[in-house]
């Protein structure tokens, strides 16, 4: 289903993809289009290849059959220079937040835009200062080294960096796995308004409920090898199927629930 009629052409097209590992297949016949501006979270079973297709869609992996096309160009026929301009236009968010230990704060997210080779040190200065302004970081945390960091703050840096050349597409690998509830309410937010703010296409993987069903406009279900079901959060969960009642109709499912539908309840009354 598409989630507006006016979005244009899919950022991300997936087409019969065919993944297989010696003899298991991973995944079949899996198609998924992705459009312009939504949060779309990959939701499955452990194993179901969520992380792989995240890789296929980055061009870390390649698929044994079918297409992955992203900004309208196959990944998997691209060369080396052309994967790297397109890696330009994302940014990605690893699981650990991926920060180079040696580096300080303001090295690992002045990092991407001095691979480019283009800007001059001074602007690259403005521009890293103000990513760390729009994540939440002060001008005091930029000599300081990850290890110095609590998770809070790692996941903050490293966001900083996937937004260091101004993607239009970000990749979410379980963003607040590791954080405490407060500080994952927290980097929910801060994704919310910078998703608001700068017009992202968001791509999330996450296990967790919450985060799922506060930042995602539709949600994909991997099961059975292929997407078994897409759709808003609340009509995903009217389908019928085994993991689908399991994953989000247990009783955390329904908590996170609970609190999606009051702030709904909010926000029309906001509205109104
Ligand atoms: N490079 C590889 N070589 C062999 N098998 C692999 C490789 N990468 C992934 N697999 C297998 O592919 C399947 C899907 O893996 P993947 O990590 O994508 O699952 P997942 O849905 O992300 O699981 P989880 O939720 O547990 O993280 C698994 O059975 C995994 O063992």
């Amino acid at each position: 289903m598409r989630p507006h009629e006016d979005v244009g052409p899919p950022v991300v097209q997936i087409r019969d993809l065919r993944t297989q590992f010696g003899r298991t297949v991973v995944h079949q016949d899996l198609n998924l289009d992705i459009y312009k501006g939504e949060i779309l979270s990959i939701v499955g079973g452990s194993g179901t290849g969520k992380t792989v297709l995240l890789r296929q869609m980055l061009g870390l992996e390649t698929p044994a059959r079918g297409s992955v096309r992203v900004f309208g160009e196959d990944i998997s026929e691209a060369d080396a220079q052309q994967l790297q301009r397109m890696r330009n236009h994302w940014g990605m968010l690893f699981q650990q937040g991926a920060m180079y230990s040696a580096l300080t704060v303001f090295d690992n997210i002045a990092q991407p835009m001095r691979e480019l080779r283009a800007l001059p040190e001074d602007v690259i200065r403005d521009a890293v200062l103000l990513k760390m302004d729009m994540v939440g970081l002060g001008i005091g945390d930029a000599n300081k080294m990850p290890a110095d960091l609590s998770g809070g703050m790692i996941k903050r840096a490293s966001l900083a960096r996937a937004l260091a050349l101004e993607p239009q597409l970000l990749f979410l690998d379980e963003p607040t796995a590791g954080l405490d509830p407060d500080l994952s309410d927290a980097f929910v937010a801060l994704i919310q308004s910078l998703h608001r703010e700068l017009g992202l296409t968001v791509v999330m993987v996450t296990h967790d409920l919450d985060t799922l069903f506060a930042l995602s406009s539709r949600i994909a279900v991997l099961a059975e090898k292929h997407v078994i079901a897409i759709g808003p959060p609340h009509e995903v969960l009217k389908v019928k199927h085994p993991f689908i009642e399991q994953f989000f109709l247990g009783g955390r499912g329904l908590r996170a629930l609970e609190v999606l539908d009051e702030r709904c309840e909010e926000a029309n009354e906001t509205k109104e």
